[in-house]
């Protein structure tokens, strides 16, 4: 199994930045052996992330599952937006986990829709009756479905910080009243969208994140989309408000990892344990089962 940890050499391509689970290169010009300017290369590792760790065992196919999962959202969403997506002719060595995108001017707002109630926001709901300053309905409990989506982005903090939540007058005053209009109607759109699809497929997205970036005026989907990793899969056949509810993809790894079995306590601020065997191939399978139930296609 490759060492997630350290960034792939990639020949005719620069590392420029390691996320999480995914990492990002920038092509270089043969002539100048300078990396190009005007695309990147985003690839997806097989990491998974629980309890803001990044764990020891890898997922396999993690990495291409949701390579596919975003590429197959970006094409139902034509219509709602533009992307950022060139070419999936990459190195052998990242195929079908890596996608050629435009380089865009990206906008500095972690742009965040929620369609039900839960984490951050059931926090901030708690204390305050309202999310990112809009009031909701009082009584609501953790997973309640809300009246509609709505926007509540915030700050894209640096890794291993936790974004924090801001009012739309904070995007306002970052990118000006129209473009923050604009990103907000796309972003819970795009929620939205994704709801009526997945619904359908026995999936409930409680919330996403997405990213934009500019191409002159144009507003561009970036980053990835309506993946686990960047939203709350919940199965719609276990949703019961009034308690945290079960992740599609992650169940097993949290509750193998909050079990007595694995000698981990989440208050300890140890690392986890590495996952048996079963628990990785249970969870690759909760990765397939979603991209397989969404697309229709065979993974
Ligand atoms: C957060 C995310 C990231 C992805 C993969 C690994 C680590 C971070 N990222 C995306 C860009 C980016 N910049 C300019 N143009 C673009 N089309 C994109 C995209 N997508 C910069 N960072």
């Amino acid at each position: 199994m490759p060492d997630e940890t350290v960034p792939l050499t990639l020949p005719g391509y620069a590392h420029v930045y390691s996320g999480k689970v995914r990492d990002l290169y920038a092509p270089v010009d043969p002539a100048s052996g300078q990396p190009r300017g005007d695309q990147l290369l985003l690839v997806a590792s097989d990491r998974i992330s629980a309890f803001d760790f990044i764990l020891d065992s890898p997922i396999p196919d993690k990495g291409e599952v949701l390579t596919r999962l975003s590429l197959w959202w970006f094409s139902q969403l034509e219509d709602l937006v533009a992307n950022h997506v060139i070419s999936t002719d990459v190195p052998d060595a990242v195929r079908g986990r890596a996608v050629l995108v435009e380089r865009l001017e990206m906008l500095p707002v972690e742009c965040v829709a929620r369609a039900y109630l839960t984490g951050g926001g059931l926090g901030e709901y708690t204390a305050t009756g309202a999310v990112s300053g809009i009031a909701l309905p009082a009584g609501l409990v953790d997973g309640d479905r809300l009246p509609g989506p709505i926007f509540t982005p915030s700050t894209k903090a640096p890794m291993g910080e936790h974004d924090e939540p801001i009012p739309f007058s904070a995007v306002e005053a970052e990118i000006g009243s129209d473009l923050a209009a604009r990103v907000r109607d796309l972003t819970v759109a795009i929620l939205k969208r994704g709801n009526e699809v997945a619904a359908a497929r026995g999936i409930l997205l409680a919330d996403t994140k997405v990213e934009f970036g500019l191409r002159g005026d144009e507003v561009v989907l970036a980053d990835e989309v309506l993946t686990p990793d960047s939203s709350r899969f919940w199965p719609a056949d276990q949703w019961e408000p009034g308690h945290p509810q079960p992740s599609f993809d992650k169940q097993f790894v949290r509750e193998w990892l909050t079990s007595p079995a694995s000698g981990w306590s989440k208050s300890s601020g140890e690392a986890p344990p590495a996952l048996p065997e079963d628990v990785v191939a249970q969870t690759r399978a909760k990765y397939v089962e979603a991209f397989e139930r969404l697309t229709g296609e065979t993974f």
